[in-house]
């Protein structure tokens, strides 16, 4: 299990898009920072709970198109050309520190094969963002992605998930090719109103900046979800028992002599 802190000094917008892993159409938020709530939420240290939660991630896709090897390089900088099935899941949590939040990702990493799906399936409710995954080599594979996010989302709610649709193995595609694949991709990303990002695990290119959007996005949305949740009460508030308001002590022998009666 990975236990490393991945420090996330450079999450705000500007960052992103400098870097452009994703085109502007495959993008969820154009927008180029994070929310302004979210920024002052955060300066104020009022992001409530937030700093104490885990988010569910799930990662489905075809066999052998690279989730586990996807996970891997992020969490453990590793990669194995070994092809071993993931038999029913597995999981790695993985810590950040989002606009000087604490905030922590749980990725489950769920089997492709088909004699395990039923295991894996049971794993995919309370998912935060959902990750499909396709081989850029495979046009199958994108094709099979509409059928995986139908399965993910019977258990989860459409209107709360944050979903990433994940072209990998980039660095076996000639640019010729892999531009025929990502036309597709980036249509298909649009339909099913998901982020589409291209990575290699061998390679390592763009696997963290794409998990860092992961978390920048999944943890903007829970910011704004505690502080919609709170409504008139303000998040991160102290409710201050002085020492002169009243005296906690007394009340509580009070209630017990009242029970006794
Ligand atoms: N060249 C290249 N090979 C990759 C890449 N990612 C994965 N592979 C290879 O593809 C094969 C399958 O990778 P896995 O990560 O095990 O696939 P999976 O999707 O987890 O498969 P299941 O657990 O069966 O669902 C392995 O042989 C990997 O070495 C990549 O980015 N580039
Ligand atoms: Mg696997």
């Amino acid at each position: 299990m990975c236990s490393c802190w991945n420090a996330l000094p450079h999450t705000e917008g500007q960052h992103f898009e400098s870097r452009h892993p994703f085109t502007k159409e495959a993008a969820l938020h154009t927008k180029n920072e994070f929310n302004s709530r979210v920024k002052t939420a955060c300066q104020e240290h009022k992001t409530g709970t937030v700093g104490f939660k885990i988010s569910k991630v799930i990662v489905v896709g075809d066999l052998a198109v690279g989730k586990t090897c996807l996970i891997n390089r992020f969490c453990k900088d590793t990669f194995d050309k070994n092809y071993k099935a993931t038999i029913g899941v597995d999981f790695e949590m993985e810590r950040f520190e989002v606009l000087g939040v604490p905030f922590s990702l749980q990725l489950w990493d769920t089997a492709g094969q088909e004699r395990f799906k039923c295991i894996a399936s049971t794993y995919y409710r309370g998912a935060q963002a959902v990750i499909i995954v396709f081989d850029v080599n495979d046009v199958a594979s994108l094709d099979h992605t509409r059928q995986w996010l139908q399965d993910a989302m019977k258990e989860n709610d459409p209107s709360s998930v944050l979903l990433f649709l994940v072209g990998t193995k980039k660095d076996l595609s000639s640019p010729a090719q892999y531009s025929q694949i990502e036309q597709d991709a980036v249509k298909l990303a649009e339909e099913m109103k998901a982020e589409y990002w291209a990575v290699s695990a061998l390679s390592g290119e763009n696997v963290r900046e794409f998990f860092f959007r992961v978390a920048s996005l999944s943890f903007e949305a829970n910011v704004l979800a505690e502080l919609e949740k709170s409504g008139s009460r303000r998040v991160g508030d102290v409710v201050r028992i002085h020492s002169n308001s009243s005296n906690v002590y007394t009340m509580s022998r009070k209630k017990q002599s009242n029970c006794c009666k």
